[in-house]
């Protein structure tokens, strides 16, 4: 079953809690946390998690592109988090954070930057639900997909499947109705959008269009 996620970053920052609340036939919010050091740019803290999640009816999705990230996980989680995507990269004891977040009750997945390698998450697929293969370099959306990410993704879903483990693998960034089918052959099950929702006039018309398009790659038969 494919799980879309439309991601924040795209939506007019002076009207995000408008484009909370006009996307409710999605899997999860995405929202994308930046902190400006682990990548340039700034986005969203707590206070603004809290407020959105009041107008959202899908759970949140927070992507934490920050350094440190076991410094403000719990906040976060306060603030509305439901699922919480860690990178790698940034975190100086991956094994114990995904412990962590499990205790607080949020499901977990683990980030991996386009030059970190799969390894960097196989190790702790006992302590995650989920694998975020970011397919654009982190910082900022309307970037075109990375192909060579996809070949991670595949190597990924044939790990998964040779231990017999059941996760999610997100892909994140790039993600259209051009590149979407791809992103599912090569065995993603989740799909992060931004620029493809609400860089358009209708994002719940083009969530839909693009959920149609993920579904119709996974049925045999079907071209898209
Ligand atoms: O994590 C991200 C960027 O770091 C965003 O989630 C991603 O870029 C989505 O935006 P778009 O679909 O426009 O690429
Ligand atoms: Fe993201």
């Amino acid at each position: 079953m494919i799980w879309m996620a439309p991601s924040l970053l795209a939506a007019d920052p002076a009207h995000l809690g408008d484009a909370a609340a006009a996307v409710p036939d999605a899997d999860w919010l995405h929202i994308d946390v930046m902190d400006g050091h682990f990548v340039p740019n700034l986005t969203f803290g707590p206070p603004l998690v809290q407020a959105l999640s009041r107008r959202a009816r899908p759970p949140l999705d927070l992507h934490l592109m920050i350094e440190a990230p076991e410094r403000s996980v719990e906040q976060y989680v306060r603030a509305g988090a439901r699922r919480i995507a860690v990178h790698a990269e940034a975190a100086g004891h991956l094994h114990r954070l995904l412990q962590t977040l499990g205790s607080l009750g949020v499901e977990r997945a683990v980030a991996i930057n386009p030059a970190t390698p799969p390894e960097a998450v196989e190790w702790v697929l006992d302590e995650c639900e989920a694998i975020l293969v970011m397919t654009v370099n982190p910082g900022w959306g309307g970037q075109r997909l990375i192909p060579s990410t996809l070949r991670k993704v595949e190597r990924l879903r044939a790990t998964l499947d040779s231990r017999g483990l059941d996760r999610r693998i997100v892909v994140d960034g790039g993600i259209d109705l051009e590149t979407v089918a791809a992103a599912v052959r090569a065995g993603a099950d989740t799909l992060v959008a931004g620029s493809a929702v609400f860089g358009s006039g209708d994002p719940a018309g083009a969530l839909a269009r693009l959920r149609a398009a993920a579904e119709g790659a996974l049925s045999p038969g079907k071209s898209n």
